[in-house]
């Protein structure tokens, strides 16, 4: 059954019972998105080998898998990851990062889609690129609007029977049948390396508070990412000074500012 629940509701119940979240994230990311989680209010765990990977996630309550910083033994871990977490129920959310780049990553990334992930968080450049469409990217940063990745992320969202998430200046999450755009954010966000890929691992914790509801998961993460980039960028000097404050932006709203201050729009 759908439930409705507003971001602010799903903020408030993920800081009641923080989430067990397993991140399969790359070097760059770990710190800062263990940060955000815990900022946010869930637990991050950043927990990758082949050896206990799929082990682990059947502790967890959600999964999310990032390719970012790629080795073969890491596949191995992500792929047994993502079984266990189908296996058990649970839902896993996939970062394509730069997945157009070279052939290991493609290879690597329709081994994963074939896992059938809850979640696809990406840029535009990825997301264009998965749906087989001309992107523009060519490392791990976008080099598309967001507006270009839209009918992508709808036709990709009926093939993965899974929620898509676009991000960049305003973001574009799609079941296939619904769509919303979130507007916030700053120009500073893109400047600050991995924090996409820490929305990817808080769409996981967001996902494991509302599995009945992975769409309104998927918004109310991207949600509170926008309104603490409007926060963090008052005051902030540049991009150093951004990414502190943005931890606190996300540890100080609480669930009333959020719902008062999200901008969703039907798309
Ligand atoms: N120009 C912008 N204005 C406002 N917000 C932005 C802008 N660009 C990106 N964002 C926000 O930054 C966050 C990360 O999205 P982005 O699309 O930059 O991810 P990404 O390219 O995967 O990042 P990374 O690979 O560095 O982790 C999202 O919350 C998005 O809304
Ligand atoms: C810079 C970078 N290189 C591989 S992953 C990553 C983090 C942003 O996606
Ligand atoms: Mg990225």
């Amino acid at each position: 059954m759908q439930t409705e629940t507003t971001p602010g509701t799903m903020l408030k119940a993920m800081r009641e019972k923080p989430p067990l979240v397993q991140c399969i994230t790359n070097y760059v990311a770990m710190n800062i998105a263990a940060n955000v989680l815990l900022a946010s209010g869930a637990s991050p765990a950043m927990v990758h080998a082949a050896e206990e990977a799929g082990e682990f996630a059947g502790i967890a309550s959600a999964l999310t898998v990032n390719i970012g910083t790629l080795s073969t033994q890491w596949i191995e871990g992500m792929r047994a990851a993502a079984k266990a977490a189908n296996a058990a129920g649970k839902p896993w959310v996939l970062d394509p990062v730069a997945h157009y780049a070279t052939a290991f990553r493609r290879s690597a990334t329709a081994d994963l889609l074939a896992l059938n992930p809850t979640v696809i968080r990406g840029n535009a450049s990825e997301i264009i690129a998965l749906a087989g469409g001309q992107s523009r990217g060519q490392g791990v940063d976008s080099r598309d609007p967001v507006e270009q990745a839209e009918d992508s992320a709808r036709w990709l969202a009926k093939r993965q029977q899974a929620v898509v998430a676009v991000t960049g200046a305003v973001d574009f999450v799609t079941d296939g049948e619904r769509a919303v755009r979130v507007a916030g954010g700053s120009a500073l966000m893109p400047q600050v390396t991995a924090l996409g890929c820490s929305l990817t691992c808080l769409v996981g914790a967001f996902a494991a508070t509302a599995p009945e509801d992975i769409f309104g998961a998927t918004v109310a993460a991207l949600a509170i990412f926008a309104v603490a980039g409007e926060d963090a960028a008052l005051g902030a000097a540049g991009p150093g000074s951004f990414s502190w404050r943005f931890l606190d932006a996300l540890a100080a709203i609480d669930s009333e500012t959020l719902d008062a201050r999200a901008r969703i729009s039907a798309a």
